[in-house]
């Protein structure tokens, strides 16, 4: 495809994201600054070391507490790194803050765990200090106790008789703000007693263009159509009724009904975000926008952060984890991330690695084909810095935030840009510097040149290891790949045995 047609697969069709609002037209806001900001979450921010706001997050906040005011549904196309959570979870934040009467009223979906996870740190760093709670609903812990925490069911006061047939205790959200997984979100929905998206007046969908892939128990149509029969409900007349402490009737944001034919009226307002945003129609119409506004930053569609380096390293194949090991030494004791193009060459090559003698970082493995919580504490030991390399799969770490991520790799030419956005961006975030290698055999490089001309600021030097690392390697390479062998061999049988075990126990069932 030539560069001509490239541009041209890179116009947006839809006519709202012809004329988007340009983040990087925006520059940073000192929270002193900020109007509107509730002192609360000033004090909030700056014990999270934050004195301003990103260009994203600003550009946001005037769409939601500024003049924008929440009247249209927000599209925002920002890169890795640039701070989209707080861009979303502040304003929800500061406009949940005036609520008195607890019930769920924001829910943000995440496609993994561990993303869930981080953005509730986020949500819980700020929405204590105006009083609201944050729940979690991800599958970490037994539904039980998952079910405990977000719902709760009033104490009827001891010494006090009611006449049942005045009073029904009512189950009660115990959260403002819910953070979840598809799969964990839907387990609520149909099995939870309680749970009700009844009073819902935002939704994230965030990691938009994975999240619109993940069609789990079709999460995203029954989230719209649970929401919408209810926006429907609400007539404007409807807004007369006084509310009673035992049946709570909210009334979402009133979006301007004029020029807005045939949508609710008090209506959910939708925020979705990703790096690398989908623009087909087909797929942006799942998410039922209304009068949508698009933010996105600079020309073109992909961006990579404006301090990331890019290298390409040249290799022969059949010395790729050599070069590996050489370039990891090269780069010292630095956290880095080394991306595989599977699951399995994310196994087979960490445990390559691990069988090198004398390597001066601590490796681990960080795959979809590990339990979670295996997964969850190699994430913990990585984050604390006891490990120092972190062999992946590209499916689990989107939207990953590790502090200290210097150097990421691409032991494996990502097939497509997206992926390299993602990958890359694990590092070189909130403005900082950092560096992304990717491993080429010669007949590789074309395809990565094209590749990575789809995205700004993709200038690539090329990168050489010093071959005083390569030269020594050699001989401790054939012996390591002779450990691989040994292990592949011992796992292998392991698995056999394990196979034929749980076989047995199958048919004595
Ligand atoms: N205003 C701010 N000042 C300082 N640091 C910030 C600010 N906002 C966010 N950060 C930090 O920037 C980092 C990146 O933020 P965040 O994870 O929200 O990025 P993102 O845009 O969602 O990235 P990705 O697309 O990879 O998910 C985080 O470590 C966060 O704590």
């Amino acid at each position: 495809m030539g560069a001509e047609e490239d541009k041209q697969k890179s116009i947006p069709v839809l006519p709202w994201m012809r004329s988007p609002i340009d983040v990087s037209s925006f520059d940073e806001c000192p929270l002193t600054l900020l109007p509107c900001l509730d002192p609360r979450l000033k004090v909030a921010l700056e014990n999270m070391e934050i004195s301003s706001l990103f260009p994203v997050q600003l550009a946001v906040w005037q769409e939601t507490i500024g003049p924008g005011s929440f009247e249209r549904d927000l599209c925002i196309n920002s890169p890795t790194g640039s701070g989209k959570t707080l861009a979303y979870a502040l304003p929800i934040v500061q406009m949940l803050s005036t609520r008195s009467v607890k019930c769920l009223r924001a829910l943000v979906v995440l496609p993994t765990r561990d993303l869930a996870l981080q953005v509730k740190e986020v949500f819980s760093a700020i929405a204590p200090a105006v009083g609201l709670s944050v729940g979690l609903a991800v599958g970490q812990s037994s539904i039980a106790d998952e079910i405990s925490e977000l719902i709760n069911r009033p104490k009827l006061q001891l010494g006090v008789s009611f006449d049942p047939e005045d009073f029904l205790p009512e189950l009660q959200s115990s959260v403002d703000i819910l953070v979840a997984t598809p799969g964990r979100l839907m387990d609520h929905i149909n099995n939870t007693k309680g749970f009700t998206l009844e009073h819902l007046c935002y939704l994230v969908v965030d990691e938009t263009d994975r999240l619109l892939r993940e069609a789990y128990q079709s999460w995203l149509p029954t989230v719209l159509q649970i929401t919408r029969a209810n926006d429907e409900s609400f007539l404007p007349c409807a807004h007369t009724f006084l509310p009673s402490p035992f049946s709570l009737k909210t009334i979402r944001r009133s979006g301007l009904e004029r020029g807005f034919k045939g949508k609710p009226y008090p209506r959910l307002v939708k925020m979705v975000l990703s790096a690398t945003l989908t623009q087909d129609p087909s797929k942006l119409a799942q998410l039922d926008l209304h009068h949508p506004l698009f933010l996105t930053t600079g020309q073109k569609r992909y961006q990579l952060p404006e301090k990331l380096q890019s290298y390409k390293l040249f290799c022969e194949s059949k010395y790729k984890p050599l070069y590996l090991v050489a370039l990891l030494q090269s780069l010292g004791e630095e956290k880095c991330i080394v991306f595989t193009s599977s699951v399995e060459s994310t196994h087979r090559l960490c445990t390559l690695l691990n069988s090198f003698d004398n390597l001066p970082f601590k490796i681990k493995e960080y795959s979809g084909l590990q339990r979670q919580s295996v997964r969850s504490k190699t994430l913990k030991a990585f984050r604390k810095g006891d490990i120092q390399v972190l062999v992946s799969s590209d499916a689990m770490t989107r939207g990953m935030d590790v502090e200290g991520v210097r150097n990421v790799v691409n032991y494996d030419m990502p097939a497509y840009i997206k992926t390299y956005i993602h990958r890359a961006g694990r590092t070189a975030r909130a403005g900082q510097t950092g560096c992304c290698f990717t491993l080429l055999r010669e007949d590789e490089v074309k395809r990565f040149n094209k590749l990575l001309r789809k995205a700004e600021n993709n200038s690539c030097s090329k990168y050489s290891v010093p071959s005083s690392y390569i030269e020594p390697l050699h001989s401790v390479y054939e012996s390591a790949l002779e450990k691989l062998k040994e292990t592949v061999e011992m796992e292998t049988s392991r698995k056999r045995k394990t196979g034929f075990k749980s076989s047995l126990s199958g048919e004595r069932k």
